[in-house]
């Protein structure tokens, strides 16, 4: 490794350096990422937008260590991922709470399954750990639903809880897969605020990958553009509103036009796509 990577590692808490990906082998190979490199501060919240199939999810799996690299290097805390397992929080489209549970004990899952939270949990922090469960419930508004069963709360219940869920073991690193995006639209601003705090009380580093511009614009300090065949990120934007934001800013003329901006870039890549094939 040379000196300069050395350098940038100090200050990007994930980089990741001539990553390609590729799926599949001989005539049905998928290149799904073309040689990427992207850094994100410790702390720092980015979100990944751009047409469907155009590697998105594949860079949240290759952080996560969920997958190789085909080429390049993904480093998580200036460790090579795959060296020393991160401490990970995830939330899906899907809130995927066990139905068998109620809210209080599908949020502690990961504190039971988790090393080094396993072993305390198992010991001695039980009471400590259902303080910290009550706090995250009641930030993100479901104070008194931790005996409830998934079946019997909303969809946005749902999210708030896998949200609290992904939180509860103050995980490093926080990847959110379109988390918000079979919410109805009021429920999901409701979310971007409940995000907002968490990110903003908690702070961990977060990857959202979304298909809602606004939502980037909302939640994220920068925003990432990608095209498809192959994956690549074609734009990296600071987003310099101040927090916390509200959806009332959405409708600010620098707002709409960031918005507008990163739609002209995914359509124009999207038709240059469509031109080649
Ligand atoms: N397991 C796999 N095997 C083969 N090809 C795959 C696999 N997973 C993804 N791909 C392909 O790799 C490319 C990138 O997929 P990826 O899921 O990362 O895109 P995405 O931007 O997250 O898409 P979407 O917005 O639709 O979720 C796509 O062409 C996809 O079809």
């Amino acid at each position: 490794m040379t000196t300069e990577v050395d350098a940038a590692l100090d200050r990007s808490y994930v980089q990741l350096d001539k990553v390609t990906h590729t799926y599949g082998r001989g005539e049905r190979q998928v290149r799904a990422l073309d040689e990427t490199d992207l850094r994100i501060d410790k702390g720092d919240f980015i979100a990944l937008v751009g047409p469907s199939g155009c590697g998105k999810s594949t860079i949240l799996k290759l952080v996560t260590g969920l997958m190789e690299a085909s080429t390049g290097y993904v480093f998580v805390a200036g460790r090579e991922v795959g060296a020393e397992p991160v401490r990970v929080g995830m939330a899906f489209q899907n809130p995927t709470l066990l139905p068998w549970l109620n809210l209080r004990d599908n949020v502690m899952l990961p504190l039971k399954i988790v090393p080094p939270f396993r072993q305390d949990y198992r010991a001695k922090r039980k009471t400590e750990f259902r303080d910290r469960i009550e706090a995250l419930l009641t930030q993100v508004g479901l104070a008194g639903f931790g005996d409830k069963y998934p079946w019997q709360l909303s969809g946005g219940m749902l999210q708030r809880a896998s949200l609290c869920r992904a939180l509860i073991h103050e995980p490093q690193l926080l990847m959110l897969d379109e988390p918000f995006g079979a919410l109805d639209q009021f429920t999901r601003e409701e979310l971007w605020a409940i995000m907002q705090e968490l990110w903003m009380t908690h702070r961990p580093t977060v990857l959202l990958v979304t298909h809602d511009l606004k939502e980037a614009a909302y939640l994220a300090n920068r925003i990432c553009v990608m095209a498809a065949r192959p994956g690549r990120i074609i734009d990296d934007s600071v987003v310099p509103f101040a927090r916390p934001r509200t959806v009332a800013m959405s409708y600010d003329p620098e707002f709409v036009s960031l918005t507008q901006h990163l739609r002209e870039l995914i359509v124009s890549a999207r038709t240059t796509v469509e031109a080649q094939s």
